[in-house]
């Protein structure tokens, strides 16, 4: 053995050297064993092929993938003649090679619609068991396992020989390699022998015999023709499974006389993400002990917003009104309803979204109404919100929206701990705690004339104010772990991680969007992965320098402000106009430019 050979085995990474015309010179033992090239079977078997009679067992986790471009068509030589079955389904199944007249027996479904399929028969006297679980497909012949786990879709067969109903092949590892997936089998290609400790000879062969991946042929073709530098930790797929490779050139003095390809396989990258998580997770708890501590779990977030939860902590204890500020997006109604749940004070709480209710039905919404008060109105008379949260608490969202006149009676009640129904001049008492927020500058308001500066004093006395994702960064890091478990619990989608380069992208974002927008990229990035993790690509946002001419980008910085304000409106357009101080011509017109419903 060369000593170049001794070293590269050495290497706890799997790599493989190619010369320029792409054949392979050198493996190592890793990525042998990785491609399954090298392997120690525990069910060895010779060569061999499918023949007529041999009963074949399969668990196919999504036809057309990662088994040689199976279709249900092909399934007709083991007898299965399914109308309803579609590509990309799952399948169980048992069925004797080209026998005309003996019934498969088979269970199907949608890939999305279960996880778990399976199917229990015997077929003279052996008996057999096929289950699909996640990704995983197994088969049982007498109790014994033959099993393979892949990140990505996988397809098991297990072959009987006709006569003796002894196991004759099955699939390992590498199937995909040594060109041994279903449909290669049953379109009649051989299978090769695998005995304890085989070992394929792939050097001196071409690439692509042996290695499937379209972006990484793709790369790979880049750096041997010196059109691309290199790549480094990339995503790719090959042979179904989920790597992150490194391609390398060997320089020549013509350009690259071959490439260095280094494979890290995802289960080390997985590692990796488990053990961030768990620093994190440690960071969090250790973080998150302490007097105030029993609020931060329900609270969420970080070092970063930490003096903030202390404070709501300890305000949550006092029987004090509350109003909470900071920009839309970081948690203002989260906060309240937490407060809710931490405060000793019970009863019920009412939510309610001043900035939905019409300003002249605010009155009687707000301290209701008696019997005949007005036209159309209920003749027993309502009970307002203040009377439906007497003994509780009182959120009232977006309370700069209030109008003006309400204001003074929304002090009365404060000061007065009464209301009087519309129509009635008899006080009823409430015992009702407010909590109050808003996204805008209420100090503004009041000096712009459209927030009494009372009712404001009245408010104030105790207000937390919500500092923006971007100036507790180090907040990211938590809330990533708490939404990612919302997100899992909400969609009961199947539990990802992210990979280091995702992690990275979303912890130097500048969140404009707060925890919303954190939220909805993470809710994007959980639907979009395919697999169990979440890769860069996955990951979008808004506001990412993209190229252009000075033009494009203040048009598409323009499409963007209009998108944001009309988000922080709650998708009110009259009051993103006003924010924005557009004439109703030019705003409309804009969004119709821009193409915004
Ligand atoms: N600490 C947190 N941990 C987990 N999720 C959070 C946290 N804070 C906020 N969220 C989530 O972020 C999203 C936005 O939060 P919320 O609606 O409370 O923001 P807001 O400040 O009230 O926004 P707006 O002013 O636009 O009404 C919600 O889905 C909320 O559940």
């Amino acid at each position: 053995m060369s000593l170049l050979q001794s070293l590269l085995d050495a290497y706890s990474h799997a790599v493989l050297t190619l010369d320029r015309q792409g054949i392979i010179t050198h493996i190592n033992q890793r990525a042998k064993q990785r491609f399954g090239l090298f392997n120690r079977s525990p069910h060895p078997h010779g060569a061999g092929r499918l023949e007529v009679g041999d009963v074949v067992i399969l668990a196919d986790t999504a036809i057309g993938a990662d088994d040689g471009g199976l279709t249900p068509e092909d399934l007709a030589c083991i007898g299965i003649q399914e109308r309803r079955l579609r590509t990309g389904d799952r399948i169980v199944a048992v069925g004797q090679y080209q026998t005309p007249g003996s019934r498969a027996v088979y269970k199907f479904l949608p890939s999305r619609d279960a996880d778990r399929l399976q199917l229990q028969t015997t077929f003279r006297s052996r008996s057999i068991t096929v289950t699909i679980e996640n990704k995983s497909a197994s088969v049982l012949v007498d109790g014994v396992p033959y099993t393979i786990d892949y990140f990505l879709s996988i397809g098991q067969m297990v072959i009987l020989d006709g006569a003796t109903l002894e196991v004759k092949f099955w699939e390992e590892k590498g199937y995909s390699a040594r060109k041994e997936s279903i449909r290669n089998l049953l379109q009649g290609a051989p299978y090769m022998a695998k005995e304890t400790g085989y070992e394929i000879c792939v050097e001196g062969y071409h690439f692509q015999d042996f290695f499937e991946g379209a972006l990484f042929e793709a790369h790979l073709a880049q750096v041997l023709a010196g059109q691309a530098e290199r790549y480094v930790d990339t995503a790719y797929e090959v042979n179904g499974y989920e790597l992150i490779a490194s391609i390398l050139p060997v320089a020549g003095e013509e350009g690259p006389e071959g490439v260095i390809v280094k494979f890290r396989n995802v289960e080390d990258l997985w590692d990796a993400i488990l053990e961030r998580n768990n620093v994190i997770r440690s960071a969090e708890e250790k973080y998150r002990q302490g007097e105030e501590g029993a609020l931060a779990p329900a609270l969420g977030g970080g070092e970063g917003s930490a003096s903030v939860r202390r404070y709501a902590y300890k305000l949550s204890q006092l029987d004090c009104n509350i109003l909470i500020t900071g920009e839309s997006g970081t948690g203002k109604s989260f906060l309240a309803r937490t407060i809710c749940q931490l405060q000793p004070r019970k009863g019920p709480v009412v939510t309610v979204d001043c900035s939905t209710i019409a300003p002249t039905l605010f009155e009687s919404e707000m301290f209701g109404y008696v019997g005949g008060a007005f036209t159309g109105a209920n003749p027993k008379g309502k009970a307002g919100f203040f009377e439906s949260a007497d003994g509780g608490t009182i959120f009232l969202d977006e309370i700069g929206e209030i109008p003006l006149n309400i204001q003074a009676k929304l002090l009365h009640v404060i000061q007065n701990k009464e209301v009087c129904r519309v129509g009635s001049t008899q006080p009823i008492p409430v015992d009702v705690r407010i909590l109050a927020a808003t996204n805008r500058s209420l100090r503004e308001e009041v000096a712009a004339g459209r927030f009494r500066q009372d009712l404001y004093y009245r408010l104030s006395g105790f207000s937390l104010e919500l500092p923006p994702l971007r100036d507790c960064q180090e907040d990211v890091c938590f809330l990533i772990n708490d939404l990612m478990e919302k997100i899992v619990e909400k969609y009961r989608a199947p539990r990802k991680q992210l990979s280091g380069e995702a992690f990275s992208r979303l912890m130097s974002y500048r969140w404009p969007g707060n925890i919303r927008e954190l939220e909805n990229v993470l809710e994007r990035a959980v639907a979009l992965s395919e697999s169990d993790i979440i890769y860069p690509e996955h990951i979008h946002l808004e506001s990412e320098p993209e190229g252009g001419t000075w033009k494009e980008l203040l048009k598409r910085e323009e499409a963007r402000l209009l998108r944001q304000t009309l988000a922080q409106c709650g998708g009110s357009r009259s009051k993103a106009m006003k924010q924005l101080g557009m004439s109703k011509t030019v705003f409309y017109g804009k969004l119709k430019e821009h193409q915004i419903e």
